[in-house]
């Protein structure tokens, strides 16, 4: 691969400080991050960890105090006026609250991002009617935002940012404001257009659902800090990985009853049902099923962590059910 699109968004060392009248606010702190071509990578964190802060350095809303920030080959940290607006239209962004023109219709709204970057008005015509067809919302091109629903709001928006072609798309909690289902159809249908267009993703969420649905890749913020990034299977087999824990809730420990509690995280491959099953009828294991937390992401694949307890045993015992269970596949974890 080409060193710079490999390179399509990349985050070195970069640190923000505000300062306020209660004192310095550290945004971001250090932050290295880099986003390979095509994928999708969220970001989740608590408010306040500088998700936003973050997203703002990269299309250049936000200029960090000292690192640098490339978006496909450009060093956008360092641009300025002209260069910097070309850079910009690199990226395209949706937002938690759709921010269309009220007095335009969803057609006139996508076009207005076409006329400010200087197309021409048949062009501008053509592509908005195009990239609406691509959101599934020719059927309301004259409509206005009024009109529309929370859903085809986002939907517009999103043919907005992508009418100028970016190869990037930036998302700030563009699922906020929807109801759960109408968050799934707008996630599939981001997670479609990356997939067709080729597109590279950079969201950020405060919700744990979007990252499980949508993401290959994912990053957990505090305090301005990353503090754990990567693919997310391997996120899930990290042992101690918050992300993971955080992402597949399995709840408090029961009292100790002597027993030995095991987390089995499977990922795409492979279920755990089964492999629980002959578990306990190949190693005579009365296992009990404390927990389980899954989902079916994009590819109709599951992926999770069920939380097991092995009766009183004999370390041996213990010890054959490990080995069995790794030798399935499954990344297993000793948590008592
Ligand atoms: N322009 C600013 N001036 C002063 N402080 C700021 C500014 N922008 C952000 N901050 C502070 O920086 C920290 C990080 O904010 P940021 O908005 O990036 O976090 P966030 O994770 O996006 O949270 P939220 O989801 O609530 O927006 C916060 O303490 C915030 O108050």
């Amino acid at each position: 691969m080409h060193l710079e699109e490999a390179r399509l968004i990349d985050l070195e060392d970069v640190s923000k400080t505000f300062r306020t009248p209660g004192g310095e606010v550290h945004a971001l702190d250090h932050v290295s991050l880099r986003v390979e071509p095509g994928e999708i990578f969220g970001i989740v964190g608590q408010s306040g960890a500088g998700k936003s802060t973050l997203i703002r350095t990269v299309n250049a809303l936000e200029k960090p105090d000292s690192g640098t920030v490339t978006v496909d080959g450009a060093v956008i940290s360092q641009l300025k006026g002209k260069e910097l607006r070309e850079a910009r239209r690199r990226a395209g962004m949706i937002f938690q609250h759709f921010n269309l023109l009220s007095s335009r219709t969803a057609q006139a709204n996508v076009e207005l991002a076409l006329e400010i970057a200087g197309t021409g008005r048949s062009e501008r015509r053509h592509r908005a009617t195009e990239i609406l067809e691509l959101v599934g919302l020719s059927d309301r091109a004259g409509a206005y935002p009024a009109q529309l629903s929370g859903g085809q709001k986002q939907r517009v928006g999103i043919a907005r940012a992508l009418a100028d072609n970016p190869r990037v798309l930036l998302s700030d909690e563009a699922t906020s404001a929807l109801d759960p289902e109408t968050t799934r159809s707008v996630l599939d249908l981001i997670r479609r257009l990356s997939r067709e267009l080729g597109l590279t993703v950079l969201l950020i969420t405060h919700e744990m659902d979007v990252i499980k649905r949508i993401c290959d890749s994912a990053a957990l913020m505090e305090h301005g800090r990353i503090l754990e990034h990567g693919p997310m299977d391997e996120l899930l087999t990290t042992p101690g990985s918050r992300l993971a824990a955080e992402l597949f809730q399995l709840g408090e420990l029961p009292d100790s009853r002597g027993t030995t509690i095991i987390d089995v995280t499977f990922t795409k491959q492979t279920s755990s049902e089964p492999v629980i099953a002959r578990l306990a009828r190949e190693q005579g294991l009365d296992v009990a099923i404390l927990g389980a937390a899954m989902e079916t992401i994009h590819d109709g694949t599951q992926t999770g962590r069920t939380r097991l307890e092995i009766p009183a045993a004999t370390g041996d015992q213990v010890e054959a059910a490990l080995t069995y269970l790794r030798s399935q596949g499954l990344f297993v974890e000793v948590v008592r």
